[in-house]
């Protein structure tokens, strides 16, 4: 009986094309369909491997910021094309992406800013294409950072928080994807030199209060983070805040709805991955929450 997908390589020589890939410091793609593949389409960021040439656009690529909103993602490549000196203050930048009002995407330099929308399934789409544009282009030692926005737990007004694991509502460091009619879990740990590196650089600036700590994700704003202003709410403010203090004592500092599956790609393909949220509002006084 075939042990692979006809017309692609057995499992063990594509084990050690990826180990190969994995020293090499290039983007792990793990799907043999594509080597079958004549053209790859980036459907939803209007790119392709036959409309494109991905490795002139985008070979010297060496970090990628993603971010929710596309006008956040603007003003974040507007600020590195200042911080790298490769534009004058109020230059623009061009969308990559203008055909397809789906993501918005612009560059500076080694640097590519992304938005992905709200929530997994908004994520996950984006990131499958960003990292198949990665492989195409094949990028080396790319480092991806999300920055955002998330609900504090517990910490001080104004903190950053840079996460060091991403956990389920349940405080797992899972990633549950539905496959088929399977549920596959896939392991959520982010890169601690990354988180460390970043908690350094933020040393360096005065009054930037930042901590590392578990992010939590959830499916839903409202009542998946334990809001009591929603449409529907099922839970009374006592049961909240037990939720809540567990979610402290498990070690939550955070919540925002994108990092366990932001982690778990971004790790199963090599990409180095970290998340750096900055609290919003406050999610529950837990004695001191932040506030934005
Ligand atoms: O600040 P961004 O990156 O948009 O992310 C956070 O904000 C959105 C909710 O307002 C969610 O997507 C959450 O993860
Ligand atoms: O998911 C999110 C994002 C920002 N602020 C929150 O409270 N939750």
């Amino acid at each position: 009986m075939c042990s692979h997908v006809p017309g692609t390589l057995p499992t063990s020589q594509r084990a050690q094309r990826h180990q190969r890939a994995r020293r090499s410091g290039l983007v792990l793609v793990k799907n043999p369909h594509l080597d079958l593949m004549e053209e790859d389409v980036l459907y939803h960021l209007d790119l392709g491997t036959k409309t494109h040439n991905l490795p002139a656009m985008f070979g010297d690529i060496k970090f990628v910021c993603v971010g929710g909103s596309p006008n956040r993602m603007r003003a974040f490549a507007q600020f590195m094309q200042r911080e790298l000196g490769l534009a004058a203050a109020g230059e623009d930048v061009a969308d990559i992406c203008a055909g397809s009002d789906r993501y918005a995407m612009y560059r500076a330099g080694p640097v590519l800013s992304i938005s992905h929308g709200m929530g997994i399934p908004s994520i996950s789409i984006m990131l499958h294409e960003l990292i198949k544009l990665l492989h195409h282009a094949k990028c080396r030692d790319v480092t991806i950072i999300r920055i955002g926005t998330s609900g504090g737990l517990g910490i001080e007004a104004g903190s950053v928080v840079i996460t060091d694991m991403a956990v389920d509502s349940s405080f797992q460091p899972r990633f549950e994807q539905v496959v088929l009619d399977d549920v596959v879990v896939r392991s959520t740990e982010l890169d601690k030199d990354l988180a460390e590196e970043l908690l350094a650089c933020s040393r360096d600036i005065p009054d930037f209060p930042t901590l590392i700590g578990h992010t939590m994700c959830t499916y839903d704003f409202y009542e998946g983070q334990g809001r009591l202003d929603g449409a529907l709410c099922s839970f009374s403010s006592e049961k909240k805040l037990e939720y809540l203090r567990r979610a402290y004592e498990a070690g939550v500092r955070n919540i925002e709805m994108e990092s366990t599956a932001f982690a778990a790609l971004c790790g199963l393909c090599g990409l180095k991955g970290e998340s750096y949220l900055k609290p919003k509002c406050a999610l529950g006084d837990l004695s001191a929450c932040c506030t934005n």
